[in-house]
């Protein structure tokens, strides 16, 4: 069984290696969307997987890194692509929560990368 969390972040970045006048070269921001997937075996007392509660707060302070930040000065972030972020939110994560089976990164409504690992 999956369970997961939608989590959203503000951030500014810009595209260094995008050529000349390409629009992604200039600083511009997005209000990212994440969704953490977490696969499991729900417990006989419990009946959940995991409160999703424990997830919010385990993710919570990696969101804090990125929200309301310039990604481009983030360590690891310095070509802040969709991809590469997805990257870093999973190494990010996967320690936290070993059951980590999937990442969602949406960087616009019809935008983003899926990640399994
Ligand atoms: N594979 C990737 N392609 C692009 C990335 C990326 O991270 N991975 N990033 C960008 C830029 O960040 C850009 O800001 C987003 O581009 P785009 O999706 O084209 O955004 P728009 O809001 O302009 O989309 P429209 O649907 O054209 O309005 C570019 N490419
Ligand atoms: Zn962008």
């Amino acid at each position: 069984m999956i369970i997961y969390k939608t989590f959203s972040f503000d951030s500014a970045h810009y595209l260094p290696y995008v050529p000349l006048g390409h629009k992604c070269g200039g600083m511009h921001g997005h209000t990212y969307t994440l969704k953490v997937f977490l696969t499991g075996t729900p417990e006989i007392e419990s009946g959940w997987i995991l409160d999703y509660t424990d997830l919010k707060n385990g993710i919570r302070p990696i969101i804090d890194l990125l929200d309301h930040k310039l990604l481009n000065e983030i360590p690891g972030l310095e070509n802040p692509t969709a991809e590469q972020l997805s990257l870093w939110l999973w190494n990010k994560i996967k320690p936290i929560f070993p059951g980590l089976c999937k990442i969602e990164l949406n960087e616009t409504p019809g935008t983003g990368v899926i990640y399994e690992g």
